[in-house]
C-alpha cells in the first residue's frame, strides 16, 4: 500500500489492537477525538467525525480508511448513535469518495444481528449447537446502537454501488485483551483476540473484494458466527480460540 491508511478512533480498544499488531507495517494517519496524552509516532489529526472540516482534514492524502470512531455502547441513546455513528460514517464515506480513497473498512458489530439470538439462547452459545450466522442474513439489531451499525453497513453498500469504493464491514464480536471474557458464554462465543483483530483488519486492507460483510471473531469452538467468508475472501487465518482458556490462563496450545 503506497498511501497512508487512516485509522479513526485510534485511541480506543480496537485501535490499540490494530496498532499493536500492525503499527510498523503501514504508514498510518491517526484520528483522535481529543489530543493524545503521548505524542504518536505517526501523522495524526484531532477531530470529530460529525464535523465536515475535521473529516476532510483526516481523509486528505490517504488511500484507505479503517473507520472505528463512534459510540460503542450497546445502550447508547439515539442522539449519540445518530451523530457519532450514522452521520459520522456517512461524512467519512463522502470525504473518501472526494479524495479518491479506494478502500473502506468499517467496524460493524455483532449488535447489528443481536435479535437473532432471542429464541436460541443459551444453546446457541454452546459447542453442540451448529447454528451459524454467515453475513448473508438480513440485519436484526437488538438495540439502537445495533441499528446504527447496520445502517453503517448499508451506507457502505450505497457508496460501493454508486462510486465503486471497496467496502469490508467487519462485524466485530467481543474484543478483550489477553484472554476471553470470563463467565460470559456469549462473549466467549464471539471473542476476538487482539492479534486476530489486527490480522483480520490487515487482511481487509490487502485482500481482493468488492463489498463484504464478515464476522470478526476468533476461531472459537462455541461460535455461532461463521468465519468461512472471512477465510475465503480475506484469507483470514485466526490463531486464537476461547476454548483454549480456563478463565485468565491459556490451557491448550493451538499448535
Ligand atoms: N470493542 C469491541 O468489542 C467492539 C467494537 N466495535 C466497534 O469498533 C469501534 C471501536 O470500538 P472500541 O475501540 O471498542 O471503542 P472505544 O470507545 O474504545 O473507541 C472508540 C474511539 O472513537 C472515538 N470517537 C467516538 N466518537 C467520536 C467522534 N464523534 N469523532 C471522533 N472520534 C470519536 C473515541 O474517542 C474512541 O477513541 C466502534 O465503532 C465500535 O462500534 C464493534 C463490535 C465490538
Ligand atoms: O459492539 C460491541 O460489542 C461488544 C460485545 O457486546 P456485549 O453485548 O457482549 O458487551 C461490546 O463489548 C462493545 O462495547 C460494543 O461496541
Amino acid at each position: 500500500m503506497n498511501e497512508p491508511v487512516l485509522l479513526t478512533g485510534a485511541g480506543g480498544a480496537v485501535g490499540e489492537a490494530i496498532l499493536g499488531g500492525l503499527e510498523d507495517d503501514y504508514e498510518w494517519k491517526l484520528m483522535f477525538h481529543s489530543p493524545p496524552v503521548e505524542e504518536p509516532d505517526h501523522d495524526y489529526v484531532v477531530g470529530d467525525v460529525s464535523d465536515d472540516e475535521d473529516v476532510r482534514a483526516a481523509v486528505e492524502g490517504v488511500g484507505a480508511i479503517i473507520h472505528l470512531a463512534g459510540d460503542p455502547r450497546p445502550d447508547a441513546p439515539w442522539n449519540s448513535v445518530l451523530a457519532n455513528n450514522i452521520d459520522g460514517t456517512q461524512k467519512m464515506y463522502e470525504a473518501a469518495v472526494d479524495e479518491g480513497v479506494e478502500r473502506f473498512v468499517y467496524a460493524s458489530s455483532n449488535h447489528a444481528v443481536g435479535a437473532y439470538e432471542d429464541e436460541r439462547k443459551p444453546d446457541l452459545y454452546r459447542t453442540h449447537d451448529d447454528f451459524r450466522l454467515d453475513g448473508s442474513e438480513f440485519p436484526r439489531p437488538g438495540n439502537l446502537y445495533g441499528v446504527s451499525k447496520a445502517t453503517g453497513e448499508i451506507i457502505g453498500r450505497y457508496y460501493h454501488d454508486e462510486y465503486g469504493i471497496d467496502v469490508c464491514n467487519v462485524r466485530i464480536g467481543n474484543l478483550t485483551k489477553g484472554h476471553p471474557p470470563i463467565d460470559y458464554e456469549r462473549g466467549q462465543a464471539m471473542w476476538l483476540s487482539y492479534r486476530d483483530c489486527a490480522h483480520i483488519h490487515e487482511r481487509a486492507l490487502l485482500a481482493d473484494y468488492d463489498f463484504e460483510i464478515v464476522y470478526g471473531i476468533s476461531d472459537n469452538d462455541r461460535k455461532y458466527y461463521s468465519i468461512e467468508r472471512a477465510k475465503e475472501v480475506l484469507g483470514y487465518e485466526p490463531q486464537d480460540n476461547s476454548a483454549h482458556f480456563d478463565g485468565e490462563e491459556r490451557v491448550a496450545d493451538p499448535t
